[in-house]
């Protein structure tokens, strides 16, 4: 069965099933505001990391959004992000996602609606539920033809990766496998805290459970007033 589910907060996919097979991981109990949800796939804008003195990745994943879902396998949740301090800016964020066959696809289109030009970097940060990240790897990365987590030392230091963008890359693990087809993003992260990771708002073993691997705009981009800009990712569940 195919189902996908998303909060206000942050305006982010918590949880998306495709044949049965779960997507991301989400942790059971999400933090509630301020403190952006870890799971499922937040929303960055208008800034990747701390690319930047704004906060850590951003503000859209600790705003509320408006979340629509009209038809079964398909949501859609729109922010129209207003000025913030030290952004004089306003942008309208929209996030439609839809699950159909063996396919999860997600739409981030960023649209300027203010009076002036704005810089921005960001992206989408999936989780992906891989069972045991250290018995998956990902394949087809421009610069790293075979990513192995198994051989990356996870149990003593985290991995945190970009890569060069590639159309698409496939990701192979216990829990499922999938090819990410991307469009309009400048750069593949890969996120996994290790073994050894401080963060207080998940179960201590779940960092074994999930890898992110995200497209993102890395190299800061301008939107001119009333331009947009359209990012996609497709996840489709493969065999091999
Ligand atoms: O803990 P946060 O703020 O959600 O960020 C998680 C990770 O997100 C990744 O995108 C970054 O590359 C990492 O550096 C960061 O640690």
């Amino acid at each position: 069965m195919n189902n996908i589910q998303a909060q206000t907060f942050g305006g982010q996919i918590l949880r998306a099933h495709l044949l049965g097979k779960e997507i991301f991981y989400c942790p059971e109990v999400l933090q509630s505001a301020p403190t952006p949800a870890r799971g499922g796939v937040p929303v960055l804008f208008p800034q990747f990391g701390t690319l930047g003195a704004l906060p850590k990745h951003g503000f859209a994943r600790t705003l509320d959004w408006q979340v629509f879902s009209m038809l079964e396998g398909c949501v859609s949740a729109n922010l129209l992000l207003t000025e913030q301090e030290n952004w004089p800016h306003r942008a309208q964020l929209n996030v439609d996602a839809s699950v159909e066959d063996e396919h999860v696809a997600i739409y981030f289109e960023v649209r300027n609606v203010g009076e002036t030009a704005f810089t921005w970097t960001g992206g989408l940060h999936p989780y992906f539920l891989v069972g045991d990240v250290l018995k998956t790897r990902v394949e087809g990365l421009l610069d790293t033809p075979v990513l192995d987590f198994g051989a990356q030392q996870l149990e003593t230091r985290d991995i945190d990766q970009h890569h060069p963008i590639s159309p698409s890359i496939r990701l192979y693990s216990p829990n499922m496998n999938v090819q990410l087809t991307q469009s309009g993003f400048d750069a593949w992260q890969v996120w996994n805290p290790s073994a050894q990771h401080a963060l207080q708002d998940i179960p201590h073993a779940d960092w074994q459970r999930f890898v992110c691997v995200e497209p993102v705009v890395l190299t800061p981009k301008t939107l001119a007033p009333n331009e947009t800009w359209v990012g996609q990712l497709t996840i489709t569940l493969i065999d091999e």
